[in-house]
């Protein structure tokens, strides 16, 4: 018999949310039934999407979602063989049940010298977002100008780099003058501390006097209204994360986007990375490639403990993490 550890939304997130909103339970898993496999939870994936999902999906009392890099302990199904690794959306689980589907194999051949936790950042969801974002929603080009914000994280560390490896100019910001002499060091071309600057209209105006091509927008509120002026003339704007609305409780009014989109005819449009499912495999190749390459790098922000859940998420909400926030087990 095994005794999972598991998280639970004791109570809905008011505001930003807190360690007593969170509960650890133990729940005793059954033996298994043929067709399934135990796992073990190696490394979990704190994300902000579960900030504005558990709103819109979860009930009290419900395990928290999210995803994880697992190792099969015991199986009862061909398909998978003990040793391996997953990834799985299985919630925040020190141990599950699953019949299979929706596990998604890492290869066996997965590089000794990277950690399997890039599976959840760099070469996984994170890292696809970036992908699609960029290639499919922002349809840069060489010569661009490419602006992204929440830059030194999961998804924007990844935007910045790939804009450069797509023969762009980055510019990028970030909460801290760490952060902000990080993406310097990864190669993006302009870099600043968006907390620190006298005036974000000035600062995005000096980083590019002659605008921005590209926005990959991770941040919205504030930010945005401010940056959608300084788009060039058929700019386009990738819509991915509004990271600065999630914890409101009142809704954030405008100034709103109108009147710069006919303006500048811009395009805006918002994405969800699932849309490219069908195209995963093909994304990590690319993201996987590059890595091995030295072309993209990768920084993780590794909580140790699953105790440690609540606070790695709080953490990576307040801007604790310098690229993808991970706990390991
Ligand atoms: N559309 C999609 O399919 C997906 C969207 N996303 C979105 O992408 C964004 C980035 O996600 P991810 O890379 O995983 O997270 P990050 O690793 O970037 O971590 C979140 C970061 O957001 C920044 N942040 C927090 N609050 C604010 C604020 N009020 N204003 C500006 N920045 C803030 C912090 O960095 P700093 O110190 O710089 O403030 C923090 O480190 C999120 O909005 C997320 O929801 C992510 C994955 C998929
Ligand atoms: C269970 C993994 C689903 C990931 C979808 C992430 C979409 C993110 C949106 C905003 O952060």
């Amino acid at each position: 018999m095994v005794t999972a550890k598991v998280w639970v939304l004791k109570k809905h997130f008011e505001g930003f949310p807190k360690p007593s909103d969170f509960d650890l339970k133990k729940i005793e898993l059954p033996s298994l039934k043929d067709g399934e496999l135990l796992l073990e939870s190696v490394f979990l994936s704190v994300d902000p999407y579960m900030r504005p999902y558990s709103q819109r999906d979860m009930k009290e009392g419900d395990i928290m979602i999210g995803t994880e890099v697992a190792r099969i302990v015991e199986s009862k199904n061909p398909a998978f063989a003990v040793g391996a690794f997953v990834v799985a959306n299985s919630g925040w689980r020190s141990h599950f049940i699953s019949d299979g589907k929706g596990l998604h194999l890492l290869p066996s051949s997965w590089p000794e010298s990277l950690p399997r936790s890039l599976a959840l950042g760099t070469v996984g969801m994170p890292g696809l977002t970036a992908y699609f974002g960029l290639f499919e929603v922002c349809k840069m080009k060489p010569g661009e100008t490419v602006l992204v914000n929440a830059a030194a994280g999961a998804v924007g560390s990844v935007v910045g780099q790939l804009a450069k490896i797509g023969g762009c100019k980055v510019v990028g910001c970030a909460g801290s003058d760490d952060k902000v002499a990080y993406l310097k060091k990864i190669g993006f071309d302009e870099a600043f501390n968006y907390k620190t600057v006298t005036s974000l209209d000035e600062a995005l105006r000096k980083a590019s006097p002659d605008g921005y091509d590209c926005f990959f927008d991770n941040v919205g509120g504030e930010f945005s209204s401010i940056a959608i002026n300084h788009m060039k003339k058929y700019g386009r704007i990738a819509v991915c994360g509004a990271i600065s609305q999630y914890n409101d409780s009142v809704p954030q009014k405008g100034p709103y986007v109108q009147i710069p989109m006919i303006f500048k005819e811009l395009h805006m449009e918002g994405f969800i990375v699932t849309r490219w499912n069908n195209r995963r495999e093909e994304g990590q190749k690319a993201l996987l490639k590059w890595v091995l390459e030295g072309k993209v790098k990768y920084h993780e922000q590794v909580t140790e403990g699953f105790e440690n859940m609540p606070a790695a998420f709080i953490g990576m909400l307040k801007g604790e993490n310098l690229g993808k926030a991970i706990v390991k087990v």
